[in-house]
């Protein structure tokens, strides 16, 4: 493909990025698949360079662009080389008109501008490494980055490798053998939080597909009663072969009815050691891997994330036994869904209290403690560890 086919693709794949994010369609990496599935002309070379084109343009624009055009001619004002792509010959875009601006560039939505520390904002859009996470039931960090030229072990994270981003993981051979997952370090600390360790009752509220669960089995050394719930059965369903895979048994999964998660897990009622909720959030700190997420980011759907937390955290509190331990994270930098939401909850339960965390990570917030992307080089979490008298 020429230059300008590239562009002229790259527009159309921006254009339905935008709707998407408009209407709450399928994210960005799900639109280029499906894009490419039908266009089997456009060949490896072709795709990656498209695939550039359009977080580069992506990432520069802080507002949701008018249209894909605008997105990729506010970042042609930038790109001499792109804009000479605009040449309207056949399949290639319209020549960009002398006063056509294009999408301004930026880093946060207006409404979020200070609402996160200016010193995190360059590293929110900056390419996250791989992170990956050693699988102890089957072989030890040093072993595995013996077989994964490049990889360092992760500043924090006691079981973690870094490798560059973009690294083919999934055709190496640890990965095919199970020995790895991939996890960003933060996530790893988070579950690290958790302190798990076999003969626990520990649940995993809000499990998705089980990465934070899989991590807590190998703290539990396939011991204990792990439990994970979640109120998306397709994510849930995931977990199970991923279980397999690393060689986890007997993980128990519960699909929970939304605001009526109690009837599925009132047995667990003051029952468990450990209850960790990794609560459904804003997305804020992971942006760097989803920079189109912040399109998609509305005062009324934060409002509704901070109500959904506090009521989680409020049913997890009822399950963790006297002595026992709850686990609060969010992948967020806002501090209505952190450190606010902790202060609340600590307002609202006074048998719990704010414990210390087991990492020197982050910095101490209100109890908890804010990871971030700018100051740790993980994903942006705020987590804290709440015991139960
Ligand atoms: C941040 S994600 C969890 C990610 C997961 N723990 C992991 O490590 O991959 C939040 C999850 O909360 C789930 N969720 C949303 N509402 C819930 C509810 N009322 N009860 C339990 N889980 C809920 C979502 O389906 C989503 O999978």
């Amino acid at each position: 493909m020429t230059p300008g086919a590239r562009a002229q693709a790259a527009i159309e794949l921006l254009d339905e990025i935008v709707r998407a994010a408009r209407e709450g369609g399928a994210a960005a990496d799900t639109l280029i698949a499906r894009y490419f599935k039908t266009r089997r002309y456009a060949g490896s070379k072709d795709r990656r360079a498209i695939r550039e084109l359009i977080y580069r343009a992506i990432r520069r624009a802080g507002e949701v662009p008018a249209s894909g055009r605008a997105a990729l001619v506010g970042l042609a004002r930038e790109d001499a080389v792109l804009a000479a792509a605009f040449d309207g010959a056949p399949h290639t875009p319209a020549p960009i008109a002398a006063d056509e601006e294009g999408s301004p560039a930026g880093v946060l939505p207006r409404w979020l501008a200070d609402r996160i520390d200016p010193s995190e904002h360059a590293a929110l859009l900056e390419r996250a490494p791989l992170d990956l996470r050693v699988n102890r039931r089957r072989a030890d960090r040093d072993a595995v980055a013996a077989l994964l030229p490049g990889a360092e072990p992760t500043p924090f994270a006691p079981h973690g490798l870094r490798l560059p981003e973009g690294t083919p993981i999934e055709a190496s051979t640890p990965w095919v053998e199970g020995l790895i997952e991939i996890q960003d370090e933060g996530s790893q600390l988070i579950a690290l939080a958790g302190k798990a360790t076999g003969g626990m009752t520990a649940l995993d509220l809000c499990a998705g597909a089980g990465g934070k669960t899989l991590a807590l089995a190998d703290d539990m050394g396939n011991g204990g009663r792990l439990i994970a719930s979640d109120t998306n059965r397709a994510r849930l369903d995931r977990l199970a072969p991923r279980a397999q895979r690393s060689g986890f048994a007997g993980i128990e999964t519960r699909l929970l009815d939304p605001g009526r998660e109690m009837a599925a897990l009132g047995d667990l009622r003051d029952g468990c050691d450990l209850v960790l909720v990794d609560a459904p959030c804003s997305g804020t700190g992971t942006w760097r891997r989803n920079p189109e997420a912040r399109w998609r980011l509305s005062p009324d759907r934060l409002a509704k994330l901070v109500e959904t937390q506090a009521r989680l955290l409020d049913l997890a509190a009822d399950l963790v036994r006297p002595g026992g331990a709850l686990v609060y994270a969010v992948c967020s930098l806002l501090d209505e869904e952190g450190a606010g939401q902790l202060r609340a909850f600590l307002g609202r339960q006074s048998s719990f209290a704010a414990a210390q965390l087991p990492f020197s990570a982050g910095r101490y917030q209100d109890g908890g403690t804010l990871l971030s992307p700018g100051h740790d080089g993980t994903d942006g979490f705020f987590v804290a560890r709440l015991v139960r008298a």
